[in-house]
């Protein structure tokens, strides 16, 4: 049986006691991990904070930079390796996986090693009378001991979101990634080490959240800020434990993201686009669509071509090409996500497909299946239509007017990512700009430039990372004026 250890100044470390690594698919034990207890922890702080001040803190931009290169290449190498150790922690397909999760970790690397390859010092002179000056530059400098805690929806992709640019700005860092998914990220301490990063730099503790490793690491005295993606819940409990030490926090948190449909779009790639940014990953993204308002003139064609869309996903084993979804990550999720069939059913939906747990071939009845679901008759006010459900859900609701569709979307307490369905790009723009979002897609969905601002407002996070806004939390600037 696969064993999942910590990693900590470059050794791999047992745990103080293991639990089960469980396979989504059918529910089987793929391995055990190694539970960091608070020594571990401790340990891996310590061995962070140790590399920061070797020479990991004294390496030139130019080799860290190498160094990410040499990463990224690396996971290319390993490839099969981390896709391998991903679609058993998640039962994602395979296809998909390779194509976005692991090419994304290695384009993570290559995309921060060139902004901060590239990055300047920003200054100015100023002229304070009598022909005086004075030069005003700010060197960035590492934050320093890093927590990057990752959730398990694309575990490989977010984790290195977070290290990428911590690690290219010559910060140390100690990873708790999902107690779902730990084999791609322990797959990554091997490939920091083929790559030459220096023990103590790159630490990774297993474990859970509350009483366990990732509150162990949050309220640890040795870090210096938090870098987090999970839900919400999660996002306002780490602010409380870091705020005795008023440690800055970066997160990406949930969302209840709205799509909006206007008559004049071509509804064929509206239609593909919707399918993708409702059922992508299960419906667990957080940039996944869980609202979609629809001009009233196209609602009936759109709703039933969506549906249609939706009843041909393909349900199935990761390694089957022919699959185009997996299950829900847990039982405990799975739960979840039924609960909110049951409650949009009590408030009245119509269920246009699904509703329902899936039901599969029988050596994968263990595992957690939902149905791809689409509800009509539900409005802002239900909290089917208000609440994440992170899964494979959407409901369909008609508009009248522009004006009625943006007070539509933008009537929640998320504020992640919106996108916007209309051959008219004037009107494209006009409403993109107007959603109270972090995000927000014209005619395409979960196309990303790394280099651009991405985060959410309100429920969806605190902050922005992406090209140089990740700078902005992975290091601190010291302003030095010189009087010339
Ligand atoms: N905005 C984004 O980019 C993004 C990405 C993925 C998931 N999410 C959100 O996350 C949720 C689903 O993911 P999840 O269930 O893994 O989220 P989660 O918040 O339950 O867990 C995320 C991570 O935080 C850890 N954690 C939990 N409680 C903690 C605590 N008190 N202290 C420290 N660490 C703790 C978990 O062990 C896990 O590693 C959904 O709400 C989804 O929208 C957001
Ligand atoms: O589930 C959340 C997805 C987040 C995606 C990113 O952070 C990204 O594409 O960089």
């Amino acid at each position: 049986m696969t064993e999942y250890r910590n990693f900590v100044g470059g050794r791999f470390l047992d745990g103080a006691s293991l639990f089960d690594d469980v396979n989504p698919v059918d529910g089987t034990v793929v391995a055990r991990v190694h539970e960091a207890d608070a020594s571990v922890v401790d340990r891996a702080v310590r061995a962070a904070r140790t590399a920061l001040d070797g020479p990991w803190g004294r390496m030139t931009v130019a080799d860290r930079c190498r160094l990410m290169r040499a990463v990224a290449d690396e996971i290319d190498r390993r490839a099969d390796d981390l896709l391998a150790a991903e679609v058993a922690d998640t039962g994602k397909p395979e296809a998909g996986a390779r194509e976005l999760d692991i090419a994304r970790a290695a384009a993570n690397f290559r995309s921060f090693a060139d902004v901060v390859a590239a990055e300047g010092v920003e200054s100015f002179l100023l002229d304070y009378g009598q022909g005086r000056q004075a030069l005003n530059y700010a060197v960035r400098k590492p934050l320093g001991v890093v927590a990057a805690i990752a959730p398990w929806n694309l575990p490989l992709l977010l984790l290195t979101w977070k290290l990428a640019p911590a690690l290219a700005s010559g910060n140390t860092v100690v990873v708790k990634p999902s107690e779902e998914t730990p084999g791609s990220a322990t797959v990554l301490a091997e490939i920091m080490t083929a790559a030459g990063v220096p023990d103590g730099v790159f630490n990774l503790v297993h474990g859970f959240g509350a009483g366990s490793a990732g509150e162990l690491l949050t309220t640890h005295p040795g870090i210096d800020g938090v870098t987090f993606t999970g839900s919400s819940a999660t996002g306002a409990g780490i602010m409380k434990a870091v705020a005795p030490r008023v440690r800055p926090v970066s997160f990406e948190l949930g969302g209840k993201n709205a799509a909006l449909v206007f008559a004049d779009a071509d509804l064929d790639a509206t239609v593909e686009g919707l399918t993708r940014s409702v059922f992508a990953n299960t419906g667990q993204v957080c940039l996944c669509t869980e609202r979609v308002y629809i001009e009233r003139s196209v609602f009936d064609e759109v709703s039933e071509r969506l549906a249609a869309s939706a009843r041909s996903l393909r349900l199935g084993r990761p390694c089957d090409p022919a699959t185009t979804t997996g299950p829900v990550i847990s039982a405990v999720h799975q739960r979840k996500v039924l609960d909110y069939f049951d409650l949009a059913e009590r408030a009245g939906a119509t269920v246009l497909t699904g509703g329902q747990a899936a039901k599969v071939d029988s050596d994968l009845a263990g595992g957690f299946w939902v149905e791809p679901t689409l509800w009509t008759g539900l409005t802002n006010a239900d909290r089917v239509v208000r609440e994440e459900i992170f899964g494979p859900a959407a409901a369909l609701i008609p508009f009248d007017t522009e004006e009625e569709a943006v007070r539509l979307a933008n009537d929640t307490d998320y504020g992640l990512a919106a996108s916007v369905w209309t051959t008219d790009l004037s009107r494209g723009h006009r409403v993109a700009q107007r959603m109270a979002v972090g995000i927000a897609w014209v005619n395409t969905w979960f196309l990303r430039e790394l280099r651009s601002p991405f985060g959410g407002r309100g429920l969806s996070g605190i902050g922005r990372e992406g090209g140089r806004h990740s700078l902005d939390f992975y290091t601190e600037p010291t302003n030095v004026c010189v009087a010339i």
